[in-house]
């Protein structure tokens, strides 16, 4: 089964809400039975979630096949794609009911350490497909939207440059600012709440500014750093990202995605 990535609309971590909007990277997982000796599972979340499945289920002796092409580490919502295909897989085996999926995997996500509010935006995003708004504090799916945009999304995964450390209390401390980025986002104004976001946690964060503001001066309707970075992007619109996939080129690998609509298969 499949799952999306996506990026930031808003970051929850400073306020509890979060809005993630799908692009057309994916994860494909395969699962099987297999032998307790025969597989390591390929990372923390996805032996977290395998041991989930079989102390609650008693699925037992399962394997699973991970192959994504969403870099690790880098913002664009790696760990959520892999939670939501996996349960997605589990779910398809037919054996347990009721599964909320985007639910699950960002309480596993938390469980396991891979996220800090367990990021049900980025889950919601990976399930649905579409732009999402949630609230990640009381678990909750808000809203989800079908975008309709046919623009491109210009990525640069950025050379050289790692995440810091997380500081928590720092994001924190700006949650009135985030509310009110997540409240623009929610009427409708997305690209105007994905670069404010973008640029936030750029400046939080460390990251350069420079580099979406650029984006912005050549054009992109929206430019900032997704999640907690060090990705970033700029939405421009189909046939006009030469310009900028240069300039992008510039500090890094860079990547064109577009946005997808809720429901399409991954
Ligand atoms: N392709 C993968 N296969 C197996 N596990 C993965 C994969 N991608 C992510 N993970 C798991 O998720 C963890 C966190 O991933 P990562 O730091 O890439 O998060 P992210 O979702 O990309 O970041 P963000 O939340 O900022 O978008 C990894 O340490 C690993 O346990
Ligand atoms: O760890 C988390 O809880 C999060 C991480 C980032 O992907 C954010 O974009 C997301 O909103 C929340």
């Amino acid at each position: 089964m499949s799952a999306w990535g996506g990026i930031s609309v808003v970051n929850a971590i400073p306020s509890g809400l979060g809005s993630a909007i799908a692009i057309d990277m994916k994860t494909k997982i395969f699962i099987r039975r297999c032998s307790n000796f025969e597989k390591k599972p390929s990372s923390r979340l996805v032996e977290k979630i395998l041991e989930y499945f079989s102390s609650r289920y008693g699925l037992s002796n399962l394997c699973a096949d991970v192959v994504s092409d969403i870099p690790m580490g880098s913002g664009l919502k790696s760990s959520s794609s892999v939670a939501v295909a996996l349960i997605k897989a589990v779910k398809n085996l037919n054996i347990v009911e009721e599964l909320d999926v985007p639910r699950l995997a960002a309480e596993l996500s938390r469980l396991a350490g891979v996220s800090i509010t367990g990021a049900l935006d980025d889950a919601a995003a990976a399930y649905y497909g579409g732009v999402v708004f949630t609230d990640n504090t009381n678990m909750k799916v808000i809203r989800v939207l079908d975008p309709k945009l046919e623009m491109s999304v210009v990525i640069l995964i950025p050379r050289g440059v790692s995440r810091p450390p997380m500081n928590v209390d720092k994001l924190r401390k700006y949650s009135h600012l985030f509310e009110e980025v997540f409240s623009i986002a929610i009427q409708g104004d997305i690209f105007r709440a994905m670069t404010l976001n973008g640029l936030l946690i750029a400046r939080l964060m460390g990251y350069s500014e420079d580099v979406p503001r650029k984006a912005l001066s050549m054009g992109a309707s929206a430019a900032g750093v997704s999640g907690n970075g060090p990705a970033t992007f700029a939405v421009c619109r189909a046939g006009d990202e030469g310009p900028i996939i240069e300039f992008f080129s510039r500090y890094g690998e860079v990547r064109v995605h577009r946005f997808v609509r809720v429901g399409e298969t991954p």
